[in-house]
């Protein structure tokens, strides 16, 4: 009897269609290892842009943390179930979406890639994967949203001290069709991050990153031509940008400003869950940036249970920070994120190959996710819990 492709699994069409290439010579164009990747990235990209996204606060140990962590969490598969008909589809704030898989909001992109995240834009919606747009991306919002249409794409704010701007900005997403919007509260303040500080470099500083600020009528008109007193222009981007002063209950500006799902990322204990939950917040992202913020914070993945365990029933949680692979994602699952966040891998295949890295590094996620779940025996996200994980002590 002949194999027919509705036979297969996604994952395993997805694997077997490499392999086929490979008897043509035709090998993938890019790593298939994280580790890979990044070292492939950090041999063309300009080193003090690899460094700036590469890098991680302080020593690094957090962002060592992230992936060590995954390590305290080991599979438990389990034999013989049926698992020809798998399904990584999820539900969030209402819509079904294809995978569990989102882009992390990755800011200054166009010193990836001159495209920056038009191009994750179009690879996004290629993939059916929802992106999340930084304040501080290299494009604008109306430019990376007329990519997406009515393709899912959230908007991540960053939050400062100035509510006319923050208003302003919200409302241009809502305009250009964004469907959420991600408050980030772990960067009030902007960590000491030892390769930019040895490079003597910050994005921001080269203009990149910037295209929602020159082009918001509110900060245009406080600060007038950003070319003509750069000093000045960085000092409202700043007040723009982040608010130390901030508390909770400051949070109401944000809720009274708009009528979508507001999710906060940046949550690393289950008191700040509940706190995000008693002051509006729909969702939120179990995170620690990546590493980039706190020097020497635990393993993101390590304060994902205790967190679920507290308000799971109450709220929507979704998680990132270190997510490599798809072992790293069932786990995130099984512990009780509806969804992960990935940020640093799509941003080395932006560099190396444009759009279309993009898409190969998510494409290859996506098919070890499908794997992953089958080999461990299961169909559907429901059926990976936390009995399917070992705690390592
Ligand atoms: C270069 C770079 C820029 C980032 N910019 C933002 C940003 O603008 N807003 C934000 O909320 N998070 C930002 N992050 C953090 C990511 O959203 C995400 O939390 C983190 O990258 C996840 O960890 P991972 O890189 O290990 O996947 C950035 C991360 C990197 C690497
Ligand atoms: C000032 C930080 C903006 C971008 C960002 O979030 C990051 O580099 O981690």
């Amino acid at each position: 009897m002949d194999i027919t492709t509705e036979q297969l699994s996604a994952g395993m069409q997805y694997q077997l269609q490499i392999y086929f290439a490979g008897t043509q010579n035709v090998k993938p164009q890019l790593p298939v290892s994280f580790e890979e990747l990044e070292q492939k990235a950090s041999e063309v990209m300009k080193p003090e842009a690899f460094a700036y996204i590469a890098g991680s606060a302080g020593s690094e140990i957090t962002t060592y943390n992230n992936k060590e962590a995954f390590n305290h969490w080991q599979i438990i598969p389990r034999m013989m179930g049926d698992v020809s008909q798998r399904s990584i589809v999820i539900e969030l704030f209402g819509m079904q979406l294809p995978t569990p898989v989102l882009l992390a909001p990755v800011g200054v992109l166009s010193i990836a890639h001159p495209e920056a995240e038009v191009a994750v834009a179009r690879a996004a919606k290629n993939l059916r994967v929802p992106q999340i747009v930084s304040t501080v991306s290299s494009k604008t919002i109306e430019e990376i949203g007329s990519v997406h249409g009515d393709h899912p794409h959230w908007f991540q704010l960053y939050w400062g001290r100035n509510n006319d701007f923050t208003r302003s900005i919200i409302n241009r997403a809502e305009k250009a069709g964004y469907t959420a919007i991600v408050v980030t509260l772990d960067t009030r303040l902007f960590a000491w991050r030892e390769r930019d500080i040895k490079n003597a470099y910050l994005p921001f500083l080269y203009n990149e990153g910037l295209a929602n600020y020159f082009t918001d009528p509110v900060f245009l008109a406080e600060v007038g031509d950003p070319a003509r007193n750069k000093m000045e222009t960085m000092m409202h981007f700043a007040n723009c940008f982040s608010n130390p002063s901030s508390t909770w209950n400051d949070l109401a500006v944000i809720r009274e400003c708009t009528k979508l799902p507001v999710i906060v990322k940046g949550i690393q204990h289950a008191n700040d869950a509940k706190k995000s939950i008693d002051h509006g917040a729909d969702g939120i992202i179990v995170s620690n940036h990546g590493g980039r913020q706190l020097d020497g914070a635990i393993g993101a993945i390590d304060t994902l249970a205790g967190i679920c365990d507290e308000v799971s029933d109450k709220t929507t949680i979704l998680f990132d920070s270190g997510i490599r692979r798809g072992a790293d994602v069932f786990k995130a699952m099984a512990l009780g994120a509806k969804a992960v966040l990935v940020g640093r891998p799509y941003a080395y295949g932006l560099a190396l190959a444009g759009e279309q890295g993009v898409k190969e590094v998510i494409a290859n996620l996506l098919a070890d996710v499908d794997l992953t779940m089958g080999l461990a025996g299961c169909n559907s996200w429901k059926d990976v819990t936390r009995d399917k994980l070992h705690h390592r002590n």
